[in-house]
């Protein structure tokens, strides 16, 4: 869809602009754990799967070892490119990142014999998002496919407060958030 991506063109250097704008030491200080506000949608127990943040994108590591240091199993998404579709599996060392590879687009992830498992709550990396909820992707459908094929997942976004628009072009496909996270906001749960 072209306004999609005319759209990504934009927010993509508006977020570059955004976190470059940010000291390292602020920096190093946001994204560490999730707000309270986000605890009544994370059962105990819960399979959480992340994502490993490319530069801009707004950073996973403190999640990922707040929620291995709370019982949780992380899982991260593994692809092979764009058209494919993406499936999720183990991540147990993020201090060295030992089990992860280099894949497509430079990404981060589980090597091939990491454990394949299904996250329940799924933190989902965005371009752009409203304060409703609706979210705007890389344009692959990776995110949107995987929610439309396992419904009772806990979909929450994860970005910078420079994301937020007014409005966003929809689809029938798209799949909507039950909330987005913001270094100083938490939108939802809807
Ligand atoms: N960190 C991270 N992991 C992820 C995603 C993501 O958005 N971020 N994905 C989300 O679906 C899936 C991978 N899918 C992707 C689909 C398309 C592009 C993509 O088109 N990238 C642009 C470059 C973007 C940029 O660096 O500005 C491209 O090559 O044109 C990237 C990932 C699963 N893993
Ligand atoms: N449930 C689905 N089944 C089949 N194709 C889908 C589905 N959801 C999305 N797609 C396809 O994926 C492509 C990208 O969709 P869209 O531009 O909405 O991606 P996005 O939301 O930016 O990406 P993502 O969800 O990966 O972050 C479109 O061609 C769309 O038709």
């Amino acid at each position: 869809m072209k306004e999609k991506s005319a759209l990504r063109k934009t927010m993509r250097a508006a977020r570059r602009d955004h976190v470059a704008a940010i000291p390292d030491m602020v920096r190093a200080l946001l994204f560490n754990q999730p707000p309270a506000g986000l605890s009544n949608l994370i059962p105990e127990g819960a399979n959480i799967g992340l994502y490993h943040a490319t530069d801009d994108e707004a950073p996973t590591n403190g999640y990922i070892k707040h929620f291995l240091e709370s019982g949780h199993k992380v899982v991260l998404p593994r692809f092979t490119d764009a058209s494919s579709p993406m499936e999720f599996a183990e991540h147990t060392d993020p201090f060295e990142g030992s089990d992860l590879e280099t894949g497509a687009f430079g990404i981060r992830q589980p090597t091939g014999d990491a454990a394949k498992e299904q996250p329940e709550v799924l933190f989902v990396p965005l371009i752009a998002y409203t304060d409703a909820g609706h979210r705007l992707g890389q344009g692959g459908g990776h995110y949107d496919r995987w929610l439309a094929d396992h419904p009772g997942t806990v979909a929450i976004g994860m970005g910078w407060d420079s994301q937020l628009v007014d409005a966003l072009p929809t689809e029938p496909h798209d799949q909507p958030m039950h909330a987005i996270v913001t270094p100083t906001r938490l939108y939802g749960p809807f």
